[in-house]
Order: C-alpha cells, then structure tokens, then sequence
C-alpha cells in the first residue's frame, strides 16, 4: 500500500515523513532486519557492516551496541560501516547521526580490499599499557562481528520493486557471484576467531545464495563453520538452504562445471555450481597468448545468440556435500515479507589462505601483470605457498596503500564556509540552514576530489584499483585528534565537563589548522584505538566520518569565552556530564522558546528563571525541562528533554531547526492537551457521579495507565486533535522565512534542539 497516494492518508504520510527527517522514527522494510538479529551483537564488540549504505542495517547494530548502556554511560563496542559508493557513504552519515553515537566510524573502500591495519611502522609507540593488546594491534584489525550484506540482484524484492520484473535477467545475478565471495572472504579474514560473520542477500537466486556459501565454506578451509541457527529466533518462518540447483547461461540450464562452455568461462565459473568442482586456471588461458578472454558480447548480444542455442540434455543435477541446508531462506509468501536470504558462520581458526587466482582477478591480473606473469611463470602463481590471511593488509596480488601525502589533504577547508555575522548574534552553518539537506552536510569534511569520483564512476575494475593506491586519500580531511589544550580547557571550563567524560584523545578534527576547524567530534575509546591503529598502520584507511559532531563553532560579534557551541546530535551525550550552562525551565516557558524561537528575558511566565538566565554566561547553553514533578518530560527517561540555545544580552534563541522544534512543541504540547483533557474528564465523571470516582478508576477511559500514573505518551497523536495543534504549528513555521536571522539579538532560526535519546 502506498500511503503518499492515499488522500486520506495524507496526515500521516506528513507526519512519518516529518518524524523520519527528524530522526525519530526509521523506516525498514522488515525482513530486512533479520540479519543483524543473527549477529548476537553484544554492547563491547567491535561490528563491521561491509556493505552498509543506506545504513539501515548499521543503524540496528548501533542501537544493539548501546543497548543496556544507561544515559550519562559511554559504549566500549565500535560499529564500522563502510561502503564503496562515495555518495551512499553520505547517506549513511545521515542515516547513523540520528543515532548519536561516538561509537561509529564511517569509510569507503571497496569491501574486498578493506584494509586490515597491519603495524608497518616498526615502532612500539602506543597509547595501549597493555603489552597483549599492542601485540593484537599490531597484527591488524578484526572484528568480533561482520554483517556482509553484499550487493545482489535483488530479486527477494520484486514485490515492492517491480521494475525488477522488467529488467532482471541471470547475467545479473551470475555477474555478482565473484564479488559477492570475495566480499565475504574478506570479512572471513577481518573476523577475529570466535566471531560471527552473516552473509545475506534480498535474492533468492542460489548463485549469489548456497553457491557464495558454499565458496566460503572451501575458500576458507576449514576456519569458518556454517552454523545451524534454527533454535534461534523461533517465531521466525524459514526454509533450508539448497543444496541442488542448476544454473543458467543463455538460456541453457547446466548441472556441472563440465559444461560451462569454454568460450563463457568467464561467465560462468565452477564456485556456482553445488560441488564447487571445475576447471583450473589452465582451462581458460589461451595456448597462444596465456591470457584469458573473458566474455565481451552483452546481454543482449547474448539473448539474440540464445535463439540459435539448442538446448541440452539438462542430466541429473549436482548435489553440494557441505551443509547447506542450515541456510536460511525467507520466502514472501510464509510471513507476507519481501525475500531474503541468511547465512550464519562462526570462525573457528585462523584463516590460512592460498592465493589462488580468483575468477575475477584472473583477466585484470593477466592483463595488467602480463610480464611479470611471463617472468615468474603460471605454477608459481597458482601454487604459492599459503599465507596468514588474516594478517594481510589487502587481498593478494593487491598492493597496499602507500603513506599518504601531508600536502594532499590541505585544500580542502577551503570548502567550508564561515559566516560572519552582525551583532552577538551566532550563525548557523549554510549546511544545516536546510534541514532537508542534512545529507550533504558531511560533505566539507570527506570532499572527494572530482577525479577520484569520475574514476570511481567508472567501471574499470583497474580504476578502483587505483584510486585506493592513492596516497593518503586525496582529497579527504584527515582525522585528527584535537590536542590544542587552549580550545580544551575553554570547553571543559565553560560548559563544565566532568571527568567522566574523557576529552583528551576523544576530540577529533577533520582540519590540520585548528584555528579554522569548524567542527569537533567526540569518538568512542574504541574508535579512537582505531583511529590511532591507522595512523600506526600508515593510514590505510579512507574515513569519511568518525564519532558524533559534538561541538560547532560559533561566531559572535561580542566574544563568548567559548567559541564552541554543543551540537544538537551531541547534546545527549554531554548532557550528563556537564555542571554549567544548564537552566531548567517549567513546562509553559519551554513550550514558549519552542514555539517563538527567540524570546526576550522579560517575556516569560517565571521571572525566577528568566534572572538566572541572565546570571548565564553569554554564549550557548542548555534548557531542560526538570526530570521530576509536573514539569518531567514525557517518555524521555531519565535525562529529560532539553535543548541547546544561545544566550545573548536580553534574549534567548533556540538553536535547532524548526521541524525539530515544532516536533518537540508538538509533542509537549500534546502530552499536556492529554492531560488536560484527563483532567477535565476526571472532574466531569466525578461530577456526574456525585465525586466518587477516583482518576485510577477512571484509567481505561481517560487514558490513564493500569498503574495510576498518568499516560503521557504522545507519540501517537491519533485521536483527532492533531490538525489543529498542527496546523497551528505549521501556521507559526511558514511565517518564518527558512535560514533568515530572527528578530532581537539573537539568531534562533537553524541550529539544534534535541530530546534526549535513551540510547545514550
Ligand atoms: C544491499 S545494499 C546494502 C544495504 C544495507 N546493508 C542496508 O541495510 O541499508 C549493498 C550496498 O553495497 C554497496 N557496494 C556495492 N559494491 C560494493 C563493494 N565492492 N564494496 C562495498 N560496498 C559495495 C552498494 O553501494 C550498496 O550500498
């Protein structure tokens, strides 16, 4: 059902849209949300989502990192989410800030040559006291969870996605095979012994299903077992894996390896096949030249060929001896799903490999190593001795990035715009002066170089290649950590941070000249090891973001003894542990800074508050609302609800956007509608019934709960009072001109207000 197409829809297709660009709610088709349940994330572990864009699936295992972890409490997990498209990684940004966690790092590689942070520097420099974990630092990076959720075909999704109907066909899907394993190699590799990796596909087609698990399971001989995970999740409808299918080649079903034709045996490879059986390497090269030649005629070269094709004797399929039917396949039509397809391994030892030639290595290496391959001779190359997989810096064959350039990455600030501004007044940043255009907010801190995208658009497999070889990312900020104690100690001094939030080693940068860095981020103990194990290990790796944004910087005409306010997506993290610059407000005064955006000192309801707003110190600060009595917010646990403002001389400006903070007035201001109204019926009965009646005896009706309290969830506000409220709301929003400085001395127009998460 497509809700935007029905009028009477209408409101609450506003309002998901609404409650999804502010973050509250995410939208994920279901089955979707399978995989990440078979990972057994626990809050301490170190998760890598491969293939993550558009990051619905990191977003669960961030929540399931920060699971249990009670505000003012700080995570020791770490989810890494990478994917190979460079605008998808922005997507993820957005998608994972909502969140609010310092526990994640986003980057961009190719997933099978994600590096492995291998020590190169020789040197026993380290943060780490620990003499046990140094000696693992320097042996690389691994995870103690993986989630390949790799590029597929996606035929699981024809339901909701009928394009797929006009446009599938098998190349697809027997195209992706090969990058498919080598994805999920990778992650074998990464996978720290003892952890979990899921491999899963919205495809039902075997080839990118049991044929990839089955690769995995001879690939990785023997250090990964396929887990048979049928006691988990009960409820959950599934089927076996598959342990026979045929596959399809223009238009020609085969059984067995044997009759790939040799003229597809780029196409075509034995690992698709149940057995796994097949030709070697010799079988494909070309006597004269040694060189193989992959398939050059397109689909639809080949659906005119398939015409003249006589279809063969089909003979009796293969049948896979290794455990496959302790896959798991998710069909439509048993729990009126879209179609998925999981596979859960566990890593048992470590992975030795033997760099065999892959399929899809073989053409691009014979082509561009034809002389060394002339030199050292075929059997050197297709018998090598094994090597620790799991201590490789890249794949075989690959090299691994040289040390990056210092000079490369100084242009880029150059992209960032500050504004100056009239007055005190602080200005927001032209990112997040639209709301709407959050995606591209990161973009001033991970600017890609033109080149670099163009040769990423491209196709050419050599192309990628060359762009990781690239010295230390051309065109990416750096990740720093902050370490100006002047900056430091005006941040701890001013908001008054307590030691139990760490600051040093935790504030990173994304510019090298601090005095014109706009932005500082707060990282996780985990993911500042992991920003250090880089920089140890040459930088091998291409962050596009790291952490939480949690301070910005702000310019004002009179100077605030700190130039940094807190950012809306840091605010539930620093709350707890912050002693200054926070004012609490009763219910009534909130509603008004909420729906005003800027309020004079003298014009609200409790003068109380508005002098001791005047004693704050000039710059930003934080409102909340008491965690306690009658003002407690609502559904907010135990950090209440709170929004960051700036403090001028005789006024105070909210610092969000206005959806944010119609969203936040919208709901306060429903909670207490319901409660007025329960009141007012409260008193109704009893007069009714002559005052006996007491408000827990009312409860069923009058939307009080079971245990007496009284029911402020207002997250659903379907009961036919929503149009005015919102209306009004929307009223007030339109008479302010998006971006434009508000009236006063201050400027509240774009910046940040938050609820605090409980996630934090
Ligand atoms: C199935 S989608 C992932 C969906 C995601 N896990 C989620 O739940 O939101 C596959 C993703 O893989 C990315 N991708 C394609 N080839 C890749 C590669 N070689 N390495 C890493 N990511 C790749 C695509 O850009 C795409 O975002």
């Amino acid at each position: 059902m497509q809700i935007r197409k029905m009028p009477i829809l209408e409101r609450i297709h506003e309002f998901l849209k609404l409650e999804n660009e502010i973050g509250s709610i995410t939208r994920q088709e279901a089955v979707s949300m399978i995989p990440p349940l078979f990972l057994d994330v626990q809050p301490h572990h170190k998760v890598l989502d491969m293939c993550a864009a558009p990051g619905s699936k990191t977003f669960q295992l961030l929540e399931m990192i920060h699971r249990d972890v009670k505000p003012g409490e700080l995570s020791d997990g770490m989810v890494v989410a990478n994917d190979s498209d460079t605008q998808r990684c922005h997507l993820l940004i957005h998608q994972t800030k909502r969140m609010c966690s310092p526990n994640i790092m986003v980057t961009n590689h190719d997933a099978q040559l994600f590096p492995g942070l291998k020590d190169r520097s020789g040197r026993l420099e380290t943060t780490s006291t620990d003499a046990e974990m140094w000696e693992e630092e320097s042996n690389g990076l691994y995870f103690d969870r993986i989630l390949c959720d790799v590029p597929c075909s996606g035929d699981g999704t024809l339901r909701k996605a009928p394009d797929i109907w006009r446009k599938w066909n098998c190349g697809v899907a027997n195209g992706l095979h090969r990058l498919q394993i080598q994805i999920a190699m990778r992650g074998v590799a990464l996978l720290r012994t003892g952890g979990r990796l899921v491999y899963s596909t919205c495809s039902l087609n075997p080839v990118e299903d049991e044929a990839v698990v089955g690769e995995i399971l001879r690939e990785s001989r023997g250090s990964v077992e396929l887990l048979d995970v049928s006691s988990e999740l009960p409820e959950l409808k599934r089927r076996p894996g598959l342990t026979s299918w045929l596959i399809r080649d223009r238009k020609r079903w085969l059984c067995s390896a044997s009759q790939i034709d040799r003229k597809r045996a780029g196409a075509v490879v034995p690992s698709m096949f149940p057995s796994g059986n097949g030709w070697d390497l010799s079988d494909i090269l070309e006597p004269s030249t040694g060189v193989s030649s992959p398939p050059t005629d397109t689909e639809d070269d080949a659906e005119k060929k398939d015409v003249e094709e006589v279809e063969e004797d089909e003979g009796p399929p293969e049948v896979a001896t290794l455990p496959l039917e302790r896959c798991m396949r998710l069909l439509p039509h048993d729990q009126d799903t879209g179609g998925f397809f999981i596979a859960v391994f566990r890593k048992v030892a470590p992975f030795k490999a033997i760099p065999k030639i892959k399929e899809s290595h073989k053409s691009r290496i014979l082509r561009t190593e034809k002389e060394a391959l002339t030199a050292e001779g075929e059997t050197g190359l297709l018998v090598p001795a094994p090597i620790d997989a799991d201590s490789i810096v890249a794949p075989p064959f690959l090299p691994a990035p040289p040390e990056r350039d210092l000079l490369d990455i100084q242009v880029e600030d150059s992209t960032e715009v500050e504004n100056e501004i009239e007055a005190e007044e602080p200005v927001s940043d032209n990112e997040e002066a639209e709301g709407s255009k959050v995606a591209g907010e990161e973009l001033s801190m991970s600017v890609v170089s033109e080149g670099q995208e163009k040769l990423a658009a491209s196709k050419d497999p050599n192309a990628i290649g060359r762009i990781q070889r690239q010295g230390r990312w051309k065109g990416v900020d750096p990740v720093l950590f902050l370490k100006d104690e002047k900056i430091i100690k005006s941040l701890v001094e001013f908001y008054g941070i307590k030691e139990t939030f760490p600051v040093h080693q935790h504030l990173v940068v994304r510019s090298e000249d601090v005095s014109r860095c706009k932005r500082i981020y707060y990282v996780s103990a985990s993911v500042a090891h992991t920003i250090q194990q880089n920089f140890r290990a040459g930088e091998q790796m291409k962050i596009t973001s790291a952490g939480l944004k949690i301070f910005e910087r702000q310019q004002t005409k009179e100077a605030s003894t700190c130039i940094f306010r807190i950012s809306s997506e840091g605010l539930p993290v620093l709350l707890p542990h912050m002693t200054k610059q926070i004012i609490v407000a009763n219910r009534k005064d909130f509603r008004l800074i909420l729906a005003e955006k800027v309020v004079q000192f003298s014009a609200f309801n409790d003068s109380t508050f508005a002098a001791a707003l005047r004693e704050l110190s000039h710059g930003c600060c934080v409102i909340t609302l008491p965690t306690e009595g009658p003002d407690a917010p609502i559904n907010s646990g135990a950090v209440g609800t709170a929004v960051a403002c700036w403090k001028g001389r005789s006024n105070v400006g909210i610092l969000i956007t206005k959806a944010e903070a119609n969203q936040m007035h919208q709901r306060i201001s429903f909670a207490d509608d319901d409660v007025s109204r329960s009141e007012e019926a409260v008193v109704a009965v009893e007069a009714s019934q002559g005052g006996n009646m007491t408000s827990v005896d009312a409860g069923s009706e009058l939307n009080v709960s079971k245990n007496g309290q009284k029911d402020n969830s207002i997250n659903e506000p379907q009961n036919g009072t929503a149009p005015s409220k919102a209306d009004q709301l929307d009223d007030g929003a339109h008479n302010q001109t998006e971006g434009t400085l508000m009236g006063g001395d201050v400027v509240g127009d774009t910046t940040e207000i938050v609820e605090i998460s409980s996630a934090n």
